[in-house]
């Protein structure tokens, strides 16, 4: 057994800091967990002089290479691309155990590193890059390893589900809602990477990646933000008993050509009140699974945030000591399926479609025909009082149907010429 494992932690900003002070203030019981004590020897970061509550100023260091090269266990903080990617290959090279929160790097270049600790015979770990401190990748990896996941349906994006509920629960815009958020340390400065919904569409490719055995990578998956949502459109979802959320959404399907695959994306979506999605408010994400001898399950909690995320990293960080402890390593995600990444304008959905029409006899009738023309069955359609008496507001749901269909039947109806404007086309998950 060894007498001690050397930690190397490379960034020290809102998770590095909580990593690094609960490896020195739980030093006793994580030595007691592991079966060896875990020592931090050196901490990578870009500026010296920049001080940092409750870390040692002598652990920091600007070398990040050297500190990487001598040690047993590798925790990588930093985020980006480069230099993370290089470092953990360097790490992986000396035979160090990697844990990284880093999704934008494996959503990206997963498959590279996953094949490099293969080659080594390493952990490479990355709790924390999916749902923050949720336990999410272990138990898709590791409990439902048995079973056949059907559906992946998650809010794992804190911030714009915090925008998205302060919009529901106080009416406020979409702009003063991200304000808040920015206040409270939730969004980035640059809010892009959340409300343009890319760092949804990384924890999607690499929830995919574990669910479904095969290799997605973030250009895989379709995505939009939520930028295009307004207040109004939020009010209305409420009053059809809905609430609008970022969905990150990974799905076993078949192509129109009956090839059998999975389509993965992320989008909003309107979701039924009564689902257990629909009651994630604020910061909280959540992750619902649907899987054939499983049934459902839901997975909540802390999605971001210093302290929840080092928790995860933590975790991690004790499950690959105890590796190195008794020798071997931990399981990895299989990848054996190949399943192909399905065409987004396959996708079937169902749709509220909400239009502005003129109030005279025979466009309900005008409307309708374009719906079936395109082979679109409306489950249900109502008309709303609108402030002009010439113009009626109309709201129609729609049966399940192919995105390519429902494309080509908002295009046609926005070119009647008793339809004043397409107000809103957005997808309901979860009924
Ligand atoms: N903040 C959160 O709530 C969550 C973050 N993550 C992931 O954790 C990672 C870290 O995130 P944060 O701590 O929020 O970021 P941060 O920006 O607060 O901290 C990153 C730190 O790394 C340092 N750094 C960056 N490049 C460096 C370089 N070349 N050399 C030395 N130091 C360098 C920065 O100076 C900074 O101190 C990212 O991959 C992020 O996606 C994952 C889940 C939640
Ligand atoms: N910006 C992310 C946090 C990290 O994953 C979020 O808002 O959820
Ligand atoms: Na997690």
């Amino acid at each position: 057994m060894p007498d001690k494992l050397k930690i190397a932690l490379l960034g020290c900003g809102v998770v590095g800091t909580q990593v690094a002070r609960l490896l020195t203030e739980q030093a006793d019981d994580l030595a007691s967990r592991v079966g060896t004590p875990l020592e931090l020897v050196g901490i990578a970061v870009r500026d010296l002089s920049v001080e940092r509550e409750g870390v040692d100023p002598a652990l920091l260091t600007t070398d990040a290479e050297a500190l990487v090269a001598g040690a047993d266990v590798v925790v990588e903080v930093m985020g980006g691309i480069e230099p993370p990617r290089a470092l953990i290959l360097r790490a992986i090279e000396h035979g160090a155990s990697v844990v990284t929160a880093n999704k934008a790097l494996l959503a990206q270049d997963g498959p590279t590193l996953y094949a490099a600790a293969d080659a080594a015979g390493v952990d490479l770990y990355f709790e924390a890059a999916v749902a923050g401190a949720i336990p999410i990748v272990r138990p898709v990896r590791e409990s439902l390893a048995g079973d056949t996941v059907r559906r992946v349906l998650g809010i794992v994006n804190g911030t714009t589900n915090y925008v998205l509920d302060r919009m529901a629960t106080d009416g406020l815009d979409l702009d003063q809602a991200v304000k808040e958020a920015q206040a409270l340390g939730y969004a980035e400065a640059d809010p892009t990477a959340d409300v343009e919904g890319f760092d949804a569409a990384a924890k999607a490719a690499i929830l995919a990646s574990l669910a479904f055995h095969t290799r997605v990578s973030i250009d895989d998956v379709q995505r939009e933000g939520i930028t295009s949502l307004t207040a109004d459109d939020v009010a209305w979802a409420a009053g059809t008993g809905h609430v609008i959320k970022l969905l990150a959404i990974a799905e076993r399907n078949t192509g129109d050509d009956g090839t059998e695959g999975i389509q993965v994306r992320v989008h909003p979506a309107l979701v039924p009140a009564d689902h257990p999605l629909a009651g994630v408010r604020g910061a909280f994400n959540a992750v619902f699974i649907e899987a054939e001898a499983a049934g459902e399950l839901m997975f909540y909690g802390r999605g971001a945030g210093g302290a929840p995320t080092a928790s995860a990293v933590l975790g991690d960080v004790v499950s690959v000591a105890r590796h190195r402890v008794l020798g071997g390593r931990g399981p990895v995600e299989s990848s054996y399926a190949d399943l192909p990444v399905l065409p987004a304008e396959a996708a079937r959905t169902r749709y509220q479609v909400r239009l502005e029409v003129a109030d005279q006899p025979g466009v309900l009738a005008q409307v309708a025909a374009v719906l079936a023309e395109h082979g679109v069955s409306i489950e249900a359609v109502r008309q709303t009082p609108a402030p002009d008496e010439h113009v009626a507001r109309l709201l129609i749901t729609t049966h399940a149907a192919s995105e390519r269909a429902l494309a080509g039947t908002v295009e046609a109806i926005a070119g009647l010429d008793v339809v004043r404007a397409v107000v809103s086309v957005l997808r309901v998950e979860g009924a």
